[in-house]
């Protein structure tokens, strides 16, 4: 165990989200660390990819009650753009697609966003993909998803952000880009970035250093990640949702 609970960088405080009259977010109180690695689990439909929308400010998820907190400085009413300018990014569950821009411009602009130049071939070399090739291309449509990933992980990499919110990084990537992908969270920790981490996978969890169990928008359990991934065996916590039938038989 840590001696003193390390500085919070995003706090969450009783948000509640509502959405076509469904509770998605449910009196959500989080913590998140600096320079620490979060896993955010559970089943289907819990509600995690709604947490990375709201905390980074999508339009369709600012009507939350509760309070978001940056740095100690209250940030749900700030627009997307705000926070990005704060460093605060997503990568999304399917990384968007900017139709001409170049592999190039597109890493450089990330750092240049921040004031900082970086050198796009040895981001792009970060993730496993070769300057030579890559470089030159386009983020479109004629890029793999896989590969649209691990640019889109490359230009994080350039933002050097304050915090990351990273949907199932390792979801449509081969078993090589998930060890590109673990050596990035590594070197994200390194430098002090906050990371949320949406995964549904126990070997994305075990690089974490703090988890949350999310359960029918409900923050369910929290701790240590060997103490979460139960979860994946089955053994989950008892609750009310519907969608994992393991719930409503395995006792903690
Ligand atoms: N704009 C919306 N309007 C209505 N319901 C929504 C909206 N966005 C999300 N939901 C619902 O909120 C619930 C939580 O969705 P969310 O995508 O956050 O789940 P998740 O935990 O990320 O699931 P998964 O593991 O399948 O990706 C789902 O039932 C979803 O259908």
């Amino acid at each position: 165990m840590e001696d003193k609970e390390p500085d919070t960088v995003i706090r969450l405080e009783n948000v509640t989200l509502i959405l076509d009259g469904h509770k998605i977010l449910d009196s959500v109180s989080m913590s998140f660390w600096e320079g620490h690695i979060h896993a955010v689990v559970g089943p289907n439909g819990a509600g995690k990819s709604t947490l990375a929308h709201t905390i980074m400010g999508l339009p369709d998820y600012l009507g939350h009650t509760g309070a978001i907190f940056h740095r100690g400085e209250r940030i749900e009413k700030l627009p997307i753009d705000k926070r990005a300018r704060r460093g605060i990014t997503l990568a999304w569950q399917e990384p968007a697609r900017f139709q001409g821009i170049g592999v190039d411009s597109f890493i450089r602009s990330a750092a240049e966003a921040k004031g900082s130049s970086v050198d796009s071939g040895e981001m792009l070399k970060l993730v496993g993909l070769d300057p030579d090739r890559y470089l030159v291309r386009n983020v479109d449509k004629t890029l793999s998803g896989g590969e649209r990933k691990r640019i889109e992980l490359a230009s994080i990499v350039a933002m050097r952000p304050d915090v990351v919110l990273m949907d199932e990084p390792d979801s449509g990537v081969d078993i090589e880009a998930i060890n590109y992908i673990f050596d990035v969270l590594e070197k994200l920790r390194n430098w002090g970035s906050t990371v949320i981490l949406i995964t549904h996978s126990p070997e994305v969890l075990k690089r974490a250093d703090h988890s949350f169990l999310l359960c029918n928008g409900q923050v369910v359990d929290k701790g240590r990640v060997e103490r979460m991934s139960g979860y994946f065996t089955g053994h989950c916590v008892p609750c009310v949702h519907k969608n994992n039938p393991f719930c409503d038989e395995v006792t903690p």
